[in-house]
């Protein structure tokens, strides 16, 4: 599809011009500001199955030139939503070292350093990620907060590897590992609302679950991922470092957003 970016000409502002649903609405991520929250006492814990991989299994991490992304396996899913979800691909969007910040779900207006997403489609009702991918009821996404804090071994198992996906378009084979362990340690406290893809072709079919409990990755970490991942192939003569990969927040248009928690 064509090029976009998160600033500049391509810029968000930008992708309805190639990518029409961006435009439209639903869209993600959104703020989630005390006014839109309403507690529901029927969303029960997450779920996840088949979460933690053997080392003895490959998964796949690439660099797309707009984050670096981890292939999943579809006996990875998650139950307690309205279908079964299987797994696709996990991905990050963070900030830069000078200016941190780089999540995409804020609340009450705090950013977050990053942002993990956990990409899954709706393998009740189709057979593959294609055909789920512009479904109002195609994906769910599990959203994790990160912030600067306590070093993170769990992390570590891909972000060591970074320095093998520099470039746009680089792939390698990692060791699998518990992927379990990237997500919070209770999943019963989540915010819940219907939205998009952060990013083109920005389709309204995702069904967003975002902890409300972030995790934390060490200021080294951070700043490995701030600085070793670069947007710009090998070939190209200027390199060019991806981070502030982060939609800014949507208009909600009065979207209520279920919280399975009380304050
Ligand atoms: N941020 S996100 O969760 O809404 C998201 C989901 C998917 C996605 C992945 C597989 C199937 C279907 C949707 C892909 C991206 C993406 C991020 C960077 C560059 C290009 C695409 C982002
Ligand atoms: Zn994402």
């Amino acid at each position: 599809g064509a090029k976009w970016t998160y600033t500049g000409p391509d810029g968000e502002d930008h992708w309805y011009k190639h990518y029409p649903f961006c435009r439209g609405p639903f869209q993600s991520p959104i703020d989630f500001e005390p006014e839109l929250l309403r507690y529901d006492p029927t969303l029960v814990p997450v779920e996840v199955r088949n979460y933690n991989l053997s080392s003895h299994e490959q998964l796949t991490l690439s660099n797309n030139g707009h984050s670096v992304q981890l292939s999943l396996p579809p006996r990875m899913q998650l139950s307690g939503l309205p279908h079964l979800y299987s797994a696709v691909q996990l991905h990050l969007h963070w900030g830069s070292p000078s200016l941190p910040p780089g999540s995409e779900h804020t609340v009450n207006g705090r950013r977050f350093a990053a942002e993990l997403h956990v990409v899954h489609f709706n393998s009740d009702r189709y057979p593959n990620i294609s055909m789920a991918a512009d479904k109002s009821d195609g994906l769910a996404v599990l959203g994790v907060l990160i912030e600067i804090g306590e070093f993170n071994p769990a992390f570590n198992q891909f972000l060591k590897y970074l320095n093998g996906v520099k470039y746009k378009d680089q792939r390698i084979q990692i060791s699998a590992f518990n992927i379990r362990g990237l997500l919070p340690a209770h999943l019963n406290e989540y915010y819940r609302y219907d939205g998009s893809l952060t990013t083109p072709p920005c389709y309204a079919s995702v069904l967003w679950t975002v902890f409300k409990n972030p995790v934390t990755i060490s200021e080294k970490q951070f700043l490995a991922l701030a600085t070793s991942v670069f947007s710009s192939s090998q070939q190209e003569s200027a390199p060019v470092v991806l981070n502030g990969n982060y939609r800014k927040p949507q208009n909600s248009e009065n979207r209520i957003v279920l919280v399975s928690f009380q304050e």
